[in-house]
C-alpha cells in the first residue's frame, strides 16, 4: 500500500534520512523502529508531506506522491495521529472530533458512529474540553480525530508515550480491532518491545537514519534488540 524507496531527507545541511526504505503492506500492521532520534518522526512527517524529501519515492496506492503538498495528500486517506496527540486543549471533544470533517471525501458533517462504538468515552465526553481529559482520553481523542475521514491507512507516532499501563493494553486492543476488523492498514511508531510484538504483524528496524532490518514480528530477535533497540 505505501512503498518508499531509497528516501533522502536534510535538515539544513544535517542528513537526517539515508537512502531509506519502508513497505507498509495493505492490511497490515507495520512498526517503525529505533532508538531516539534516529529519524523515525521525521519518516513520518516526509510521508505525510510536512517535511520536504530531497530525493527517493514515496508510492501510494502506485501513485508517487513525495512531491505532493499536504494539503494534496489529505484526500488520499491517510489518518495520522501525531507525537504528543496535538489535541486542542480549549476545544470540546466534539468541536476537536468535527476539526477533521471538511476532509472527508464524500463531504459528510457527521461524526461516524464507529468512532464512538471505539472509544465509548468520547461520547461520553463530547461537552468536555480537551485539556480537561486525561493523557489515555486524549490520545483516544487523537486517534478518533484522525478516523474521521474513514482513511484507508493510519499512521500513529508513539501512541502509547506518557500513558497508563492498562491504557496502552486497551490502546493496543484498538489498534488490534482497526487493523483485523475494519481492515485498516496501519504505521506505527513504538519504543515499547512488548507493545510493538502484541499489536504489529511487521518491523522496520532504523539507526541513524538508515534502515538496518525489516521483516515479520518474530523475526525480530534477540540481536537485534540488543544492537539497536537497548540503551
Ligand atoms: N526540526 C529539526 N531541525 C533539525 N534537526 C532536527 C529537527 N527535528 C529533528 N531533528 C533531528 O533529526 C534526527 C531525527 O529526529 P526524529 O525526531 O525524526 O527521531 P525519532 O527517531 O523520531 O526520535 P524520538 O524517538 O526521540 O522521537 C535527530 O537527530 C533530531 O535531533
Amino acid at each position: 500500500m505505501l512503498s518508499v524507496k531509497k528516501l533522502n531527507q536534510f535538515y539544513g545541511q544535517s542528513h537526517t534520512l539515508w537512502d531509506l526504505d519502508l513497505e507498509v503492506p495493505t492490511g497490515e500492521c507495520t512498526c517503525l523502529m529505533g532508538r531516539n532520534g534516529v529519524g523515525k518522526t521525521t519518516l513520518l512527517e516526509c510521508i505525510m508531506g510536512l517535511l520536504p524529501v530531497k530525493d527517493g519515492s514515496i508510492e501510494y496506492q502506485n501513485q508517487n506522491i513525495a512531491t505532493l503538498s499536504a494539503e494534496r495528500r489529505a484526500p488520499l486517506g491517510i489518518g495520522y495521529v501525531p507525537q504528543g496527540r496535538q489535541i486542542f486543549p480549549l476545544l470540546t471533544v466534539e468541536e476537536n472530533l468535527r476539526i477533521g470533517l471538511p476532509a472527508r471525501s464524500d463531504r459528510s458533517n457527521k461524526v461516524p458512529d464507529y468512532i464512538y462504538d471505539l472509544f465509548p468515552v468520547l461520547k461520553d465526553m463530547l461537552q468536555r474540553r480537551g485539556g480537561d481529559l486525561s493523557g489515555g482520553q486524549q490520545q483516544q481523542l487523537a486517534i478518533g480525530r484522525a478516523l474521521v475521514i474513514d482513511p484507508k491507512m493510519l499512521i500513529l507516532d508513539e501512541p502509547t508515550e506518557g500513558i497508563q499501563p492498562n491504557v496502552v493494553a486497551e490502546i493496543g486492543d484498538i489498534i488490534r480491532r482497526l487493523d483485523q476488523e475494519i481492515g485498516l492498514t496501519v504505521l506505527l511508531v513504538e519504543q515499547k518491545l512488548p507493545f510493538a510484538r502484541k499489536v504489529a504483524d511487521r518491523f522496520c528496524l532504523l539507526d541513524r537514519g538508515r534502515q538496518v532490518a525489516t521483516g515479520a514480528m518474530p523475526e525480530l530477535n534477540e540481536e537485534l534488540v540488543k544492537q539497536y533497540l537497548t540503551v
